[in-house]
């Protein structure tokens, strides 16, 4: 199957939206992207999809909201900007979706609730629900509960988990970068566009994994992980810009380009 075909097939779609993608320039909440994002979303409702959406972005609306701390690193204070931040981030979430009348629901995990059967059991029937009932769940990681080894900031594998266990169609990635090239194409004017990667594991043969940009976190490492993460689970992943104007209506009509990783069959 190419890139288009999942799109139009896939019914339960995972979207993870990374930090840089969300924020404006100083790092608030960017409300007029939130809304288009409900815009599409709710096209998506209509032609019988279901999402869960898995949202970055708290410590920088906490940095933005505050001002200060932004340079802080010790875990305890990014902890507590993720917790002023992520109330500015779920308002601005329900303002948004308001719009359309679709009601959202907050999730948050630690990775240790993805180890636990009756964790995950209850997780699941929380999600089921909220789908089942029209509410879009919006998951990010429980920053100010998570502790430094399980790693603040890796909301691409906690996409990854949660398309697992929702057993989702499609694991859409929302980034600052249109897909994976052979190098970081901000370093390196010359880079060269990977379309379709049907082995993830091979990955590091033919492209470099650099780290991220400016907001954050985990740059192509934890976008390649999580391929590999749902690609074992026979899941598709897409990884896309979602900078772009309706990215999602855009990719879903064959418009836009991305790189697709492909689950072996
Ligand atoms: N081979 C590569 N192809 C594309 N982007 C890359 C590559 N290596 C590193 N990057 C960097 O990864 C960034 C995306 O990661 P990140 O900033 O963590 O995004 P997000 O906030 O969406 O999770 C890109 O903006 C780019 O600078
Ligand atoms: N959970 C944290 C960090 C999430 C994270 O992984 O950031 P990103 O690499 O931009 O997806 C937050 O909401 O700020």
């Amino acid at each position: 199957m190419d890139k288009d075909e999942i799109m139009q097939k896939s019914r339960k779609i995972v979207i993870k939206i990374g930090t840089n993608t969300l924020s404006d320039e100083n790092g608030f909440v960017n409300k007029e992207y939130l809304s288009k994002l409900a815009y599409q979303v709710n096209e998506l409702k209509k032609r019988g999809k279901q999402v869960v959406l898995v949202s970055s972005g708290a410590r920088i609306a906490g940095v933005a909201t505050l001002g200060k701390w932004a340079l802080k690193e010790e875990v305890h204070y990014k902890q507590a900007l993720c917790a002023i931040g992520q109330v500015e981030l779920m308002d601005a979430y329900r303002k948004a979706f308001f719009e359309y009348g679709i009601p959202i629901g907050q999730i948050l995990f630690t990775k240790d609730d993805f180890s636990d059967s009756y964790r995950i059991l209850n997780i699941r029937n929380t999600l089921f629900t909220l789908i089942d009932e029209g509410v879009i769940p919006i998951v990010n990681e429980n920053d100010s509960v998570s502790v430094e080894e399980i790693k603040i900031g890796d909301n691409d594998t906690l996409a990854a988990y949660t398309a697992h266990l929702w057993n989702a169609d499609l694991l859409i990635l929302l980034s600052d970068i249109d897909g994976i090239y052979n190098k970081n194409p901000k370093e390196y004017k010359d880079a060269v566009f990977i379309e379709k990667i049907e082995d993830v594991n091979h990955i590091e043969k033919i492209a470099e994994i650099g780290d991220a940009g400016s907001f954050g976190t985990g740059g192509m490492h934890t976008k390649i992980q999580a391929a590999k993460l749902v690609n074992k689970h026979g899941i598709p992943m897409i990884l896309a810009n979602g900078e772009k104007e309706n990215i999602i209506l855009n990719l879903l009509e064959g418009k836009e380009r991305a790189s697709v990783f492909l689950p072996k069959i």
